[in-house]
């Protein structure tokens, strides 16, 4: 495979086993240069491990991947972890340091040539030019996140793995690492998120992996709405339907329905636009007072909680 036409990212049948314990399985999917990738998943469903994995810290139990253009397999690590950066959930800052000698000890950690270029533009792109000499002791944690950011930034990687960046952030500091995340994307850097906040998936995300263990399904948020919810048409009357059961099943088109727990109600439908015209009619001649008669809305938290459908961690495996 040649590196530039290889994806960002690439995994295949990827698995990691603790003993007998299964971190993740089977999982399989591959990030464009220049996506924002997220991957969501409820406590517990593997995506910490995932990104350790990804990130060469942990060896995978079975499977295959590629990482920045490069195969994962331990000859490989060095190079990979110098193509990539790893922010994990907590930055790990030495606090008693202030941000610029934080920045300036990974520099030299990581080997990296023009250290202070390169400190200098990543505080630029987090914003924190102003405090490089405040103690970190003395940030907030939403400012200890941007540090961690910079320090992710400090080697220009390729692709830039974020576990739960916003993870115990106020939603004033979460917006600001979402900006930040739009910027290193305009910038075309490969990103992988790990989160399970789904209107931070939505907002930031080109495509999301929905992880329970195994990946439950893949694609753009708009495109996992449509395959799971498309073929519902909601319906809203004033009272009760006296007699639903006999107004939705002599519809044509309707395969079923339900009562949503707010009262609506909901039709399994093969065509929404089609039914709908047939139901609306049908409801005035029952004598309803319709209110509303529309294709169902679901936003990524629905098609979320339709998929994510046991108690991982609970679960014995
Ligand atoms: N070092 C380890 N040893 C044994 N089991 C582990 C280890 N690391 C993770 N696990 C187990 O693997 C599973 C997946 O954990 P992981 O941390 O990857 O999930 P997660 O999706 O990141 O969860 P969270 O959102 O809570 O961080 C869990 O059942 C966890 O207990």
């Amino acid at each position: 495979m040649r590196e530039n036409i290889a994806p960002a990212v690439m995994a295949e049948g990827l698995t990691k086993r603790f003993d007998a314990r299964t971190a993740f399985a089977d999982v399989t999917f591959s990030v464009d240069h220049g996506e924002v990738f997220g991957f969501l998943g409820p406590n517990g469903a593997g995506k910490t491990s995932t990104v350790r994995t990804l990130g060469t810290l942990l060896a995978p139990t079975a499977g295959t991947a590629t990482v920045a253009g490069l195969e994962l397999t331990p000859e490989n690590g060095v190079e990979i972890r110098r193509r990539i950066a790893v922010m994990p959930e907590s930055p790990g800052l030495y606090l008693r340091l202030s941000v610029a000698e934080n920045l300036e000890f990974f520099a030299g950690l990581y080997e990296l040539s023009e250290p202070r270029e390169r400190i200098e533009r990543a505080l630029r792109a987090v914003n924190l030019l102003e405090r490089a000499d405040d103690p970190c002791r003395s940030l907030s944690k939403g400012l200890r996140q941007r540090v961690g950011l910079a320090r992710a930034l400090l080697s220009d990687p390729r692709v830039l793995f974020l576990d739960e960046p916003t993870s115990g952030l106020d939603p004033v500091a979460s917006r600001e690492v979402h900006d930040l995340i739009d910027a290193l994307r305009k910038r075309g850097v490969t990103i992988f998120l790990t989160t399970h906040r789904l209107a931070e998936a939505e907002r930031l995300c080109d495509r999301v992996a929905i992880m329970n263990t195994t990946l439950r399904m893949i694609g753009r948020p708009d495109e996992l709405r449509e395959r799971l919810f498309s073929k519902s048409l909601e319906v809203r009357t004033r009272e009760p339907l006296a007699e639903p059961e006999r107004v939705f099943t002599a519809l044509p088109g309707v395969e079923g329905w339900q009562r949503a727990e707010d009262g609506a109600y909901l039709l399994a439908v093969s065509d929404a636009e089609a039914a709908a015209a047939g139901a609306a009619r049908a409801l005035v001649a029952a004598g309803a007072d319709l209110l509303a008669l529309s294709p169902s809305r679901h936003s990524l938290e629905d098609v979320y909680l339709q998929l994510i459908d046991t108690d991982v961690e609970a679960g014995a495996r």
